[in-house]
């Protein structure tokens, strides 16, 4: 790879490759059946996908990166260097043209966000269409590029070469691997979690009325959904995201022309010493012209209690 290309834009050519391959071993571990699921805490599990997707991600992008922070959601002892890992890089990202103000980061400034499976309860109990691999991309504080890898779409056509697909978005350039759908207008379509569900995301959901609501899993699926037009916006006001959630989420809407932010309007901070749980919630709307109007439905009750 000619290292006359923006960092930038190598580090999101090898993170849409390496997304592609870990949906793979995603797609693997589910077809072997042996998921050897571990229960993190309350409602959080982890899976052999989840462990092996993971240290997949980290060993390559580390082999490329070796000056970059990189933050997984499981722990490091499910990390081991592996020594035959491919370094490829996605070629459509390389020729896109680096927004200006990107062209001279370099590896210090940057922290890459892993989630290496997002929706694993979802996948545990077989819906696999909300099942995401995220890789966010942050410089200083702000997340700027993300990669969002589907592994089962299109999952029933059996033919390996048209399964998954690979979204990605970077600040100052758009979205592509998708063509976004904008939502109907004069409605207001809710997507919200499946499986986290509290008395406090009914209360703040029942504040907004909305015309439908899609009780679906994973951060990765909530923010397709916005981008396909399904919904106007995703609700989360509980604390039990993390900034891995949120990382490739939040650029690739914005990318877009969407906003993804906490329950008050501020943006997350991605860089590398911060704190990784989203106490103040998450909400994200497909544009961000929205993002005002919903922001101001939130009850003043809920408000106070995500600090
Ligand atoms: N209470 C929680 N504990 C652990 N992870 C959570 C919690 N709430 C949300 N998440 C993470 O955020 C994602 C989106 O939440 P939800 O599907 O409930 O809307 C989940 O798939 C999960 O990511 P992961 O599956 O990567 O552990
Ligand atoms: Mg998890
Ligand atoms: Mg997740
Ligand atoms: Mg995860």
């Amino acid at each position: 790879m000619a290292q006359c290309t923006p960092l930038i834009l190598r580090i999101v050519a090898s993170s849409v490759s390496v997304a592609g391959q870990a949906g793979k071993i995603i797609r693997d571990v589910m077809k072997k059946g042996e998921l050897g699921i571990i229960d993190k805490g309350v409602n959080d599990l982890q899976t052999e996908a989840d462990r092996s997707a993971q240290n997949f991600i980290i060993s390559t992008l580390t082999k490329q990166f070796p000056g970059v922070t990189i933050i997984g959601e499981e722990e490091p002892s499910c990390y081991e260097a592996l020594d035959n890992v491919t370094a490829d890089s996605d070629t459509s990202v390389l020729q896109a043209t680096c927004p200006p103000d990107l062209v001279s980061v370099s590896e210090k400034d940057v922290v890459i966000w892993v989630d290496p499976l997002d929706g694993t309860s979802e996948y545990t109990k077989g819906l696999l269409d909300h099942v995401t691999v995220l890789i966010g991309i942050a410089v200083g504080q702000r997340a700027i590029a993300g990669v969002i890898h589907q592994p089962f779409h299109n999952f029933k056509l059996c033919d390996e070469n048209k399964i998954g697909r690979t979204i990605w978005g970077l600040q100052g350039y758009g979205v592509a691997g998708f063509k976004p759908i904008p939502p109907p207008p004069n409605k207001r379509i809710i997507t919200t979690t499946r499986s986290h569900f509290t008395p406090e995301i009914q209360e703040t959901l029942d504040a907004m009325c909305p015309d439908e609501l899609l009780r679906v899993g994973g951060a990765g699926h909530k923010v397709i959904l916005l981008m396909e037009g399904k919904a106007h916006a995703y609700v989360f006001a509980s604390p039990g995201c993390k900034r891995w959630d949120t990382c490739a989420p939040e650029a690739v809407l914005r990318a877009m022309g969407g906003e993804l932010t906490d329950m008050h309007g501020a943006t997350y901070d991605y860089s590398k010493d911060t704190p990784h749980a989203n106490t103040r919630g998450v909400l994200a709307t497909a544009l961000a012209s929205d993002h005002e109007f919903y922001l101001k439905m939130v009850p003043q009750k809920i408000r106070e209690l995500l600090i």
